[in-house]
């Protein structure tokens, strides 16, 4: 047939290659895919201007090995196993639970140091070259599908405490697809620079956040600490999945598989748009008991974790 999925191949911005969806009509194979929920799941290029979505990505044998094409390769890959993730993990179809489709668009601006959802679509920089490479990581990917999630669910609004929320969900989220480290960014950030990332749950001061409540920012930067203050939840997360002895509180492990349930099941059941974090600890808490009981290892372990950076 002239038209017709495939499945295609590309090269990283990371190096090794990437198995992708594509698509091929008349010979000419693109980033689309028409294989899952979605009418569509497509990567565009920005071609480093302001317009979105941009325009599709394009190949002549399927295997996307340009260097002008592999940003893209890297979110298309991202976007497919980040909507497997929800859909596979949490029987989510598409951020929306609905099949939405999925557009992302990359080499956004010039030396854009940043990824973002824009409430339509994702979109990417390719960063200054020093500071981040192109920002296509799939912890970054699932990181801004994750924002569209909880625009369509809890609509956490983002500023301050609820803001802070927002950001650390989507962190949290992010680390569970790229399930092997607790750190956020660590392909696209600082090239230069081994064993650095963007932000550590494990560990937040490494990214300048607080991981207690007492120290958190209180200031209007980043509309009231957004990007700061969710290294609060973010360490408390870290520490129901992995455990550990906090700021003399002990916290005994329930796994990356249960909290994540946790998370999901709070965000898209307990969380609504002005829920802080007391509102946080507590929407944890209502959905461990649901999944798990009140009175077991899990219900004890997340209010250890929310005691031990200073909230309850
Ligand atoms: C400060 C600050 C941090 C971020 C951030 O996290 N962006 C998302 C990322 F995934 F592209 F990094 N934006 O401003
Ligand atoms: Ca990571
Ligand atoms: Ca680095
Ligand atoms: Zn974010």
């Amino acid at each position: 047939a002239s038209v017709a999925p495939e499945v295609g191949s590309g090269t990283s911005t990371f190096g090794g290659s990437r198995t992708i969806p594509t698509y091929s009509s008349g010979g000419t194979y693109y980033l689309y895919d028409t294989t899952r929920g979605p009418s569509y799941i497509r990567t565009m290029t920005g071609n480093n201007g302001t317009s979105l979505p941009g325009s599709y990505i394009t190949d002549t044998d399927n295997n996307f090995t340009d260097t002008a094409a592999r940003a893209g390769v890297d979110a298309h890959y991202g976007a497919v196993t980040v909507y497997d993730y929800y859909q596979n993990t949490h029987g989510r179809n598409s951020y929306n639970g609905a099949g939405a489709n999925i557009t992302s668009t990359v080499h956004h601006r010039v030396n854009y140091n940043n990824a973002f959802w824009n409430g339509q679509q994702m979109v990417y920089g390719d960063g200054d070259g020093s500071q981040f490479q192109a920002l296509v990581d799939l912890d970054i990917v699932a990181h801004e599908l994750t924002h569209a999630v909880t625009g369509a669910t809890a609509g956490l609004i983002y500023q301050n405490e609820s803001g802070a929320l927002n950001e650390a969900v989507s962190d949290i989220m992010a680390v569970m697809v790229d399930r092997d480290d607790w750190r956020l960014g660590e392909l696209s950030y600082t090239p230069g620079v081994s064993g650095d990332a963007l932000r550590n749950l494990a560990n937040p001061p490494e990214g300048n956040q607080p991981d207690n409540y007492a120290d958190r920012y209180t200031g209007s930067q980043d509309n009231g600490g957004v990007h700061i203050n969710s290294g609060i939840p973010n360490k408390a997360a870290y520490l129901m999945a992995a455990g550990g002895t906090f700021r003399g509180v002990t916290v005994a492990s329930i796994g990356r598989a249960k909290t994540e349930k946790i998370w999901y099941r709070a965000l898209t059941q307990y969380f609504t748009s002005s829920t802080n974090l007391a509102g946080a600890r507590q929407g944890t808490l209502s959905a461990t008991a649901d999944l798990y009981g009140s009175g077991g290892a899990e219900y004890a372990a997340v209010q250890n974790a929310w005691a031990a950076v200073g909230i309850g």
